[in-house]
């Protein structure tokens, strides 16, 4: 796994594949740059009469639902049903799922178009899963650990692989459990990483799309062991977001195998 996960990060930054977003005005520049930097090329596109063609272009699609509205949620429906009808992989980011009716009820609809990958925090997911998870607004006030049994749950009767992010990032795919213990509490403190974490997932998934569960477990290493290596530059979350940015551009085999912390269980 250790060699195949930088092998996913080289293969990336050579097929740089075209990756469709919607997702929210928050994150939206910062993601697009993500993507620049870790070697693919984003595309954010929510316009109805071009979804269909961009999920038909793309190599995969990431849907974020965090600033929801009525023209967004159609944007995303259409979205969502194009990837299925495909077969193409897409993404999904339940942002602040639980904390409101219409969250919910979106990503309700949304699940029926069977995502490839879900990544949200420890709330997020627990909510998703009905499992009782207040979620603080787009924070989690969960451990990621406390999440797997409604992520496995998702995962048995979605097939789709779950990843629940936090200090720990677990991936949840049918019999096996991937834990990486990369990342630092400062970026807690920058919005929007979450966001990236999952756009890098669909920018993964599209340079490997037979391997969704390796795709994710590459792509949280990346940003994990990336906003690690630019904790140590950073002054506070300015700077972070700034090191990060280059860290995911330059990051090299040695420093990727050297603090890569991950662990396989096999249930
Ligand atoms: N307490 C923490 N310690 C170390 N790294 C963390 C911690 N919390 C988050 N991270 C890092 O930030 C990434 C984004 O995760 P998270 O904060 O859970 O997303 P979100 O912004 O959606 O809530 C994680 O994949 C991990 O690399
Ligand atoms: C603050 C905020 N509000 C709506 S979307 C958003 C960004 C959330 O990003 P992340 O979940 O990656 O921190
Ligand atoms: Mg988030």
């Amino acid at each position: 796994m250790r060699e195949s996960l930088w092998k996913s990060v080289l293969q990336l930054r050579q097929n740089s594949p075209l990756v469709h977003n919607i997702t929210n005005y928050v994150v939206m520049n910062n993601t697009a740059n993500a993507l620049l930097a870790a070697g693919a090329s984003p595309i954010m596109a929510h316009a109805h009469a071009e979804i269909e063609e961009m999920v038909s272009i793309c190599g995969a699609t990431v849907i974020n639902i965090g600033t929801l509205d009525e023209y967004w949620i159609e944007s995303m429906y259409k979205a969502a049903a194009k990837a299925q009808q495909l077969g193409k992989p897409w993404v999904l980011d339940p942002v602040g799922a639980g904390a409101s009716n219409l969250r919910n009820t979106t990503v309700a609809q949304l699940l029926k178009y069977k995502p490839t990958v879900i990544r949200g925090n420890a709330s997020e997911i627990m909510a998703l899963a009905n499992a009782g998870g207040q979620t603080k607004g787009v924070d989690s006030t969960h451990q990621s650990v406390e999440a797997v049994a409604s992520a496995k749950w998702f995962n048995e009767n979605t097939g789709a692989v779950v990843c629940i992010s936090g200090a720990t990032d677990v991936i949840v795919s049918a019999n096996q459990k991937i834990l990486i213990d990369n990342g630092d509490v400062m970026m807690t403190k920058v919005t929007g990483l979450g966001c990236i974490a999952t756009a890098l997932i669909g920018a993964f998934v599209a340079s490997e799309p037979d391997n969704a569960t390796e795709a994710t477990a590459a792509a949280m290493a990346l940003l994990g062991i990336a906003g690690e290596i630019a904790v140590q530059k950073a002054e506070g979350p300015g700077s972070l977001q700034m090191h990060l940015l280059d860290k995911l551009y330059n990051i090299t085999e040695d420093e990727f195998n050297t603090y890569l912390k991950v662990t396989i269980e096999n249930d």
